[in-house]
């Protein structure tokens, strides 16, 4: 199981640092869409000359020009890339083939997604990685509502899993009983008064569950 630290609104040396200090307990770096917005495909490159022994996620939530955007990721240095569920097929389509091209990967980012028919037609065109996703402003409204987000998935034990909303160190135990491959974690480590701990008991957790449920499937 990988922890992925997603790096959000914040300014690009504290990217540098929150990551420094949690390198030794995160797996995946993602630079979220808004720091993507704010200094370009610069901190992509940045961050994979300073980290590249890091899988690289840009969260580029690409809903449109999916053979443009995955280019651009990717010719920057990500690992994957995130494509938004809503998007056209042959937005995905495209992207998957530049992701083949360039042996990256898409993630899908199912925000949103209610319907588990799209998680079918999605496996159909040859997605293979997604993410639930809770919001950063459905969070406002509550917590993240995990039985209905993993019930989407629950059918498709083949696709890699990645979840997202507002996880932090109470939520964890409850989010790790639904066996997902990748746990996406921003504020939870980044508003932390003590990033390096919050990083390395997270992935402590996360280790133990996985040797006390080796056999358990999601
Ligand atoms: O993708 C994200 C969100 O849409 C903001 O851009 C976050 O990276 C993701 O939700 C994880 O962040 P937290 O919810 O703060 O853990």
């Amino acid at each position: 199981m990988k922890l992925q630290l997603a790096l959000d609104r914040m300014p690009k040396g504290d990217c540098f640092q929150v990551i420094e200090d949690t390198k030794e307990s995160i797996d995946w770096i993602e630079v979220g869409t808004g720091v993507i917005k704010e200094y370009g495909m610069e901190i992509v490159r940045d961050i994979k000359k300073a980290f590249p022994q890091k899988t690289l996620v840009a969260d580029m939530k690409t809903c449109d020009a999916g053979k443009h955007e995955a280019s651009q990721a990717f010719e920057a240095g990500a690992d994957i890339t995130t494509v938004m569920a809503f998007s056209a097929n042959q937005t995905i389509k495209d992207s998957l083939k530049v992701a083949e091209d360039c042996h990256g990967r898409i993630m899908i980012d199912l925000l949103g997604v209610k319907e588990e028919a799209r998680i079918r037609e999605l496996s159909d065109i040859g997605v293979d990685l997604v993410s639930l996703h809770f919001g950063k402003d459905m969070q406002e409204a509550g917590d993240l509502q995990e039985d209905d987000l993993f019930s989407l998935v629950h059918h498709h034990p083949y696709l890699d899993v990645a979840v997202a909303g507002g996880i932090n160190l109470d939520s964890l135990s409850s989010i790790l009983n639904h066996q997902p491959n990748t746990l996406i974690v921003g504020s939870g480590i980044t508003k932390s008064t003590d990033r390096q701990g919050t990083a390395a008991k997270m992935k402590e957790r996360m280790k133990n569950h996985e040797a006390n449920n080796s056999n358990r499937q999601r």
